[in-house]
């Protein structure tokens, strides 16, 4: 589905008490000094998918509040998004009953968060995320689990119950009782949303890696595996059967571990996502920052590349945060020549303007100041 995004309208979000955009279905780059509201811009359309946004805020922070203001105030983003035949309203903001939680509407019916996907799919690289490969493993895992899940939205809500009933497993095993039963049971769900996960995972990594090898563009080839215990297992990762009675084993012999460390040492939420550096033999957190930027970038484009294959779903809209400075001008220009070639709706922020020279005539180009707007159209 060639989805294209077309008018936003942001009330009380972040800096921006009002703002109407008609992007028309463009590509954008916005442009301006530090705090001018860019990247202020990209949450509210990030906030559009299920979750806490590119900045991961909580709903009470994305209000707009004055410097003498404790409380963000009740904030509003709305979407209208077209497909080749139909249009469709997409709204989420604060709940009227309680302005800590979020409410998401389509076509003016209240839905959960997750339906959002079934029109709008975000792929987004904010410069947070450069520093994956220097992260915590949870962070690193959290990063590749959207790219997963923007494919396959069942993904994030079996993650959520597997995390759920690992939080009750840890809580049986620390405070007790420990129910034998009970613990069975809640074995029995991790064990099935597991399969679930690394399934899932696996099959996101190698159509990833499929688009990596595919792609000839201007950004370094990586090679991308995914560690951890049940991972390196000898149960064959499609073998459902085998595999749930493996993680229910692991489990149940994690269970004395577990219960002294005061934490869950076995499961698929200990997988880590390895990235090598192919042209560097090296693995990503040993290669330099501008490597490392580029590696990204290159699976950020490999997920728009792939997503925008998939017949069923809609086209992914690729939010791209200060991205461009971070290039040389012939890298900068292979970003704009490939987005542009894949079809994707992109929208790029950078503090110049001469940043996006190469997208003139390609793209609405907007300076802002303040939380204003000044449109350039080209
Ligand atoms: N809840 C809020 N209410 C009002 N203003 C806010 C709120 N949250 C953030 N801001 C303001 O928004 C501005 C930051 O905007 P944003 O992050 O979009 O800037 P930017 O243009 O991306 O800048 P940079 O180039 O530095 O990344 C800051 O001045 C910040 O104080």
């Amino acid at each position: 589905m060639k989805t294209r995004l077309h008018t936003l309208s942001l009330t009380e979000f972040r800096g921006y008490e009002r703002l109407d955009v008609d992007l028309e279905g463009r590509s954008l780059y916005l442009f301006g000094a530090n705090g001018a509201g860019k990247t202020n811009f990209l949450e509210a359309i990030s906030v559009l998918n299920p979750g806490r946004g590119l900045r991961n805020a909580s709903v009470g922070d994305l209000g707009r509040r004055l410097p003498h203001e404790t409380k963000g105030r009740a904030w509003g983003v709305s979407a209208i998004l077209k497909t080749e035949d139909e249009e469709v309203r997409l709204g989420t903001g604060s709940d009227p009953r309680n302005l800590d939680k979020r409410a998401v509407r389509i076509d003016q019916q209240t839905v959960v968060a997750g339906r959002l996907l079934d029109h709008l799919r975000l792929v987004w690289l904010t410069p947070a995320q450069d520093r994956i490969f220097l992260e915590a493993r949870a962070e690193r895992l959290r990063f590749f689990d959207r790219l997963v899940f923007a494919a396959d939205p069942h993904h994030a809500s079996t993650v959520a119950a597997y995390e759920k009933a690992l939080r009750e497993r840890l809580k049986l095993l620390t405070q007790g009782p420990a129910d034998a039963v009970w613990l069975d049971a809640l074995e029995e769900r991790l064990a099935n949303a597991g399969v679930g996960m690394i399934v899932a995972r696996r099959l996101a990594l190698e159509a990833l890696q499929a688009e990596i090898e595919s792609h000839q563009g201007a950004f370094p080839k990586a090679d991308l595996g995914l560690t951890g215990e049940e991972q390196s297992g000898a149960v064959a990762v499609y073998d459902h059967r085998a595999l749930n009675g493996w993680l229910r084993d692991g489990f149940a012999r994690a269970r004395a571990r577990d219960s002294a460390a005061g934490r869950s040492l076995f499961g698929p939420h200990r997988t880590d996502l390895s990235v090598f550096h192919r042209d560097k033999d090296r693995q990503a957190a040993d290669c330099s920052t501008g490597e490392q930027k580029a590696l990204v970038l290159n699976m950020i484009l490999a997920q728009g590349a792939r997503l925008s294959r998939v017949k069923m779903a809609p086209n992914p809209v690729v939010l791209l945060d200060e991205v461009a400075a971070h290039l040389d001008p012939i890298r900068r220009g292979a970003l704009f020549d490939e987005t542009d070639h894949l079809g994707l709706q992109t929208l790029f922020t950078g503090t110049d303007e001469n940043l996006f020279d190469g997208l003139k005539g390609r793209a609405l180009g907007v300076r802002v100041e303040g939380g204003q707007w000044t449109e350039f159209r080209n």
